[in-house]
């Protein structure tokens, strides 16, 4: 055994590069000449970064500058929320990478915090309607959020429940006993509560006697029975169950026990409950669990609409509490799947009786309301929260307040977060851009070993990120437009000049045989050379050939050999072989 031990620690030594060795003694000896360095060197420059993580994407600050006015409006919106009362619906708009998301995050989580904190019921939902992008999809995931928050408050209500039972069983038994004891109770208590004075059980216990004792035998001469001590007490206030407080069946425990619990007078485990005997306790336990069972999950696909409407709806209303859903990029939602989403959710609160539900949508598009029913966009747009690009200032600060924490003392040079911010600043004022091209210099440093970043790892940074977002856009293309964009290609690479559409359209009309695809019109090739235009992958240019008319000059506004291997990347255009020769003979014809 000892053996098979020593083989596994020897071969999974990370220094063990020379392969794997059988016993220590390799192991060892391989530490030493089979390791080649191949990370030491890396490992060994003075790192750039602090912590890279907070200039990620996926990263949410604690502080979100330049952004006070819009979190404090949201913030004066949603305070409704922890007065029990329905916010008002809020649509918030802003171009790409503004802060929308994280600010209303931000304010979410605050929200929920503080519901917590004087415990009021509210729940925030959030759903990025470009991942879930039809109505089926955003109920069904609601839907199951909500049952599993509904299963989850169940089990703790019935945690809860089964304390109090126990405890009344405790008092129960506790009074058999000494009724039949005939002990002087009041000395034993005194004798339990000195023993163990933090042991919650015996002192209950304690208490339960001294309880026991007032309400049997006192409780004779001064006329109260332990029912009426019980049922004077304020039915809303607390069961004395030694649990945690919480929503069981009545709020506002805390203070109360205490007042009532006296040393004289202990309160009976269901004083103050909304139960009298400990029957009805495990009614309401079984009562609980066959809710908890009647909850089914909404499955991903297969259910009529209507069915997961209702599901959902159901779930919502189970609890008494108000609800926040935040739909991010609400606009794709619509363009896909209309605005039949919208309009259920937005009437919801006539036929609620339970809970309340409010909208905050979130979205780029300024225009998409105008593609909503009128009576969707009134109830959506109740309140509405712009989100101003950032200048270039704003984003020197919102970088300034996140390379704090990403890189070490001495990385960045002076230049570098002005020259990132200014870039950003010309991309419609996008943070996340511009943290982009903190986080990307940073590592170009990092690879050529700098030990500061400077402008040029910016300027590297910025062309990079470019290039990404060019082969990202080629690579999703469609097939046709592939085509297009390569018959281009084999074009400049042969050195012909101001392209026209009609020698694109020879060499795609080629390529199509050549791998056998569809031939389009040149009508259509014209159209997709345009797109290509728009995506801002080539440049096409109307030029006067005076007495022979107008026509598009061609050229490519990517680098050639970047592009080219990602469309020979695609299974199907890599089929395409022998490309030089099969361009110079259509030139030869
Ligand atoms: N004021 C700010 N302070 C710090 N970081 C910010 C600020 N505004 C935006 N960011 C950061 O910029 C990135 C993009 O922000 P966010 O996702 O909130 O933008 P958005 O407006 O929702 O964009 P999109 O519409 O593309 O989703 C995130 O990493 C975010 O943390």
């Amino acid at each position: 055994m000892s053996d098979d031990n020593s083989e596994i620690t020897g071969s999974d030594d990370v220094d063990g590069t020379s392969g794997f060795s059988t016993d220590f003694e390799d192991a060892d000896l391989g530490d030493e000449e089979s390791n080649q360095g191949l990370f030491d060197d890396l490992l060994s420059g003075e790192p750039i970064f602090e912590n890279k993580e907070v200039l990620r994407p996926s990263y949410t600050p604690h502080e979100l500058p330049h952004r006070s006015d819009q979190i404090n409006k949201m913030a004066t919106i949603l305070v409704a929320a922890l007065r029990g009362e329905t916010p008002s619906n809020i649509l918030i708009y802003g171009k790409t990478g503004t802060g929308k998301t994280a600010s209303a995050k931000f304010v979410s989580k605050e929200l929920e915090s503080t519901s917590q904190k004087y415990s009021v019921p509210c729940d925030v939902e959030y759903i990025n309607c470009e991942v879930t992008d039809t109505q089926y999809r955003v109920l069904a995931q609601l839907a199951n959020k909500f049952i599993e928050k509904n299963k989850g408050r169940i089990d703790d209500r019935i945690d809860e429940l089964e304390s109090l039972r126990d405890a009344t069983e405790e008092y129960d038994a506790t009074a058999d006993d000494d009724a039949h004891a005939g002990d002087d109770p009041t000395d034993r208590t005194a004798e339990e509560t000195a023993s163990d004075p933090f042991d919650f059980v015996s002192s209950e216990e304690t208490e339960s006697r001294s309880a026991v004792s007032s309400g049997t035998e006192s409780s004779a001469e001064s006329g109260d029975s332990p029912a009426e001590t019980r049922g004077s007490s304020d039915p809303a206030s607390p069961p004395v169950t030694g649990t945690e407080p919480g929503d069981a069946d009545g709020p506002g425990r805390d203070g109360e026990t205490a007042i009532d619990a006296t040393p004289q007078e202990p309160a009976h485990p269901l004083e103050s409950t909304p139960f009298g005997t400990r029957a009805e306790v495990d009614d309401r336990i079984a009562e609980l669990e066959e809710d908890k069972e009647s909850f089914e999950e909404v499955p991903m696909t297969g259910w009529p609409t209507d069915r997961v409407y209702s599901v959902f709806f159901d779930a919502v209303d189970y609890d008494e509490r108000v609800v926040v859903i935040m739909l991010d990029e609400i606009d794709k939602l619509v363009e896909k799947s209309g605005d039949d989403t919208l309009y259920n959710l937005s009437r919801m609160n006539s036929e609620l009786e339970n809970s309340r539900v409010s909208i905050i949508g979130i979205s780029n598009d300024l225009k998409f309301t105008d593609f909503l029913d009128p009576r969707v966009k009134s109830s959506l747009g109740e309140e509405e929260i712009v989100f101003p690009p950032y200048d270039a200032n704003q984003l020197r600060d919102i970088l300034k307040h996140r390379s704090e924490v990403a890189f070490k003392g001495n990385a960045l040079s002076d230049d570098v977060i002005p020259l990132c911010a200014a870039f950003a600043a010309q991309e419609h004022g996008d943070a996340r851009r511009a943290l982009d091209l903190l986080r990307t210099a940073g590592e170009l440093a990092e690879r050529s070993q700098a030990e500061t970043i400077v402008e040029e790892h910016v300027r590297q940074a910025q062309d990079k990120i470019e290039l990404d977002r060019v082969v990202e856009v080629v690579r999703t293309l469609p097939t046709q437009s592939k085509l297009v964009l390569f018959a281009i290609i084999l074009l400049e690479k042969n050195g012909v000049h101001s392209i026209n559409t009609g020698e694109v359209f020879n060499i795609y009309k080629r390529l199509c045989e050549e791998i056998d695809a569809d031939v389009l019109t040149q009508r259509r090739v014209t159209d997709l050379i345009s797109e290509l235009d728009m995506l801002g992958i080539v440049n096409a240019v109307v030029v006067s050939k005076g007495r022979y008319g107008r026509t598009k000059e061609i050229s490519l506004s990517v680098p050639l050999e970047e592009t080219e291997a990602v469309l020979v990347s695609d299974s199907r255009l890599s089929d395409i072989d022998d490309i030089q020769p099969f361009v110079q003979a259509r030139f030869e014809n």
